[in-house]
């Protein structure tokens, strides 16, 4: 993203955002409650539109991006069960649409990815429950393992721990450690990193929709790059390429 504002409903939510993600970075995008994060991602991903400034996805205008598979979006809350009876699998399996070929049946190999994806997030044995008996957190597994199912190269994840539990945090920390391992990128929202915190490379915090800080995370990310922390760092040299570009350019320093 280069130059990215937002507005919505007339108010400027997103104001000159410059961030740039490398392949293979692990980016925790932090801030305080209505800062813009959510706004940040979505419009990273098209999903909101700029006022001003362009985006690209793996140097591709988001309307013009064609290249889905290569992108799993975990969004805040679960939109897919709303009002439809839809079960756990059902949900997760949409996550390999943008793999499979227009009227052909699921494959051998969508079946395999459903399944480990539905593992990986400790809910193989429920597959068949409708998502919408169940809590928040564990509908945010669901969401998880959607992304999973689709196997994307870049993860867009806004609060994946957010009302999940302890034990469900740290299953996901392991999972995202192998993907890192494996070369993913991987993007995420987050109010406290927990066990995450290890994974990741890079952090931007955001303050009233502009970048506060971008670069190395802090040794205790946990207190110090979090919201009300105003100790700023030298911005990272932002690198050509990343599958996700809001173009390179300066970062402010909020207000
Ligand atoms: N559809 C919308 N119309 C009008 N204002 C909106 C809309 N969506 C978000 N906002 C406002 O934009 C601001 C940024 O919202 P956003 O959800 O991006 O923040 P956030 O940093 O992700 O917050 P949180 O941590 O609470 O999720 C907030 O003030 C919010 O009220």
């Amino acid at each position: 993203m280069t130059g990215g504002h937002v507005s919505l409903d007339g108010r400027a939510v997103l104001r000159g955002v410059d961030l740039q993600i490398r392949a293979g970075e692990v980016v925790a995008v932090l801030g305080a409650n209505g800062s813009g994060k959510s706004t940040l991602i979505r419009a990273l991903l098209g999903l909101v539109p700029l006022s001003a400034g362009r985006t690209e996805l793996y140097g591709v205008p988001p309307a013009r991006f064609r290249d889905w598979k290569r992108v799993g979006y975990v969004p805040q809350r679960l939109l897919a069960g709303g009002g439809v009876p839809s079960t756990i699998r059902e949900v997760v399996a949409s996550g390999r649409i943008a793999r499979q070929r227009r009227l052909r049946p699921s494959s051998a190999a969508d079946r395999a990815a459903i399944a480990r994806a539905l593992t990986a997030v400790g809910l193989a044995d429920r597959a068949g429950d409708p998502v919408a008996a169940l809590s928040g957190g564990q509908q945010q597994r669901v969401l998880i393992a959607r992304a999973l199912a689709g196997e994307p190269e870049t993860f867009v994840m806004d609060e994946p721990t957010a009302g999940v539990d302890a034990a469900s945090q740290a299953n996901l920390a392991d999972t995202l450690s192998k993907l890192v391992a494996s070369g993913r990128t991987v993007v995420l929202v987050a109010h406290e990193l927990g066990p995450l915190e290890p994974l990741i490379s890079r952090a931007v915090v955001i303050k009233n929709g502009r970048v506060a800080h971008d670069g190395e995370p802090p040794s205790a990310v946990g207190a110090h790059a979090l919201p009300g922390h105003d100790h700023l760092h030298p911005h990272a040299e932002p690198a050509e390429g990343g599958p996700l570009t809001l173009s390179p350019g300066t970062a402010t320093t909020g207000e």
